[in-house]
């Protein structure tokens, strides 16, 4: 993938939700992995020609389970000239070693998020970026069903009515594949992710079952995409009609 193609992607989903506004602070959530790497790329360049403008910040939080070097993603947002923080935690400990938790996912998120926000609060942003994409949110999807028994996927802005911060979600409109391309060709610093329970997930199995599910069915991710985007969930705001873009 094209960084042209990165930026019109980009910019449809900015434009069909409403993501920025004149004057937007926007943390950039950084994890080390493909989607968030993308999303610098995606922000910085758009940032150059898009109407309304807007300042960014660069945020990892380290969950303090080592092996984690993060110098190629500053020399990159060096490059991009995104000023990054790297706020150190323990959440990692404590979940594992401490609490030893049997499901460590959701508790790890909510305390990632927290210091996610935290930090986005003082450094005067108004907006988080997430680097979601459309499979990510078919995963999501497929996982409310299978194991709470609700449609239900996260919406593409979400306001957190407790700190005040928007979340945004500027990839939505990209494939798993199309970011992957766009990493490899851009030779994007890559961490492997530190998480102990990567890989044996329900996310994983979610993700492995939708793979099968596209392969026996070609399309079928696509669709299920499209039954998200008109599925009238609840928390999903209002989408800007565009004539530019027509939803599959
Ligand atoms: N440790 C972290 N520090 C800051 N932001 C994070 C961190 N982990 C995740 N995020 C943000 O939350 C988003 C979703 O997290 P998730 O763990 O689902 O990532 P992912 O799908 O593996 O994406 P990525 O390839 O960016 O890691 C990421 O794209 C990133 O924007």
């Amino acid at each position: 993938m094209k960084l042209q193609q990165l930026y019109s992607y980009t910019r449809r989903s900015i434009d069909t939700w409403q993501m920025i506004d004149e004057g937007d602070k926007i943390a950039i959530g950084v994890s080390g992995g493909k989607d968030s790497l993308t999303m610098l790329y995606a922000l910085k360049g758009l940032q150059r020609f898009y109407p309304k403008h807007f300042e960014l910040e660069a945020i990892t939080v380290d969950l303090g389970l080592g092996n984690f070097n993060m110098d190629a993603v500053k020399s990159l947002c060096n490059e991009l000239n995104i000023p990054y923080t790297i706020v150190s935690t323990e959440i990692g400990p404590i979940i594992f070693d401490q609490r030893h938790e049997k499901n460590p996912c959701s508790l790890c998120a909510k305390m990632r998020k927290g210091a996610l926000n935290n930090k986005a609060l003082e450094l005067g942003c108004n907006k988080i970026a997430y680097g979601h994409h459309r499979d990510d949110l078919v995963e999501t999807m497929l996982m409310s069903l299978i194991y709470e028994g609700h449609f239900y996927a996260f919406p593409p802005v979400t306001k957190l009515e407790r700190t005040g911060l928007t979340v945004i979600r500027p990839l939505l409109y990209m494939t798993e594949p199309d970011i992957i391309g766009f990493a490899r060709k851009q030779n994007l610093p890559v961490a492997k992710s530190p998480c102990p329970a990567n890989g044996h997930t329900r996310r994983e199995y979610t993700k492995n079952l939708m793979h099968q599910i596209n392969r026996e069915n070609p399309g079928a991710i696509d669709k299920m995409f499209t039954a998200i985007l008109n599925g009238n969930i609840s928390d999903w705001p209002q989408s800007m009609p565009n004539p530019h873009y027509h939803n599959p």
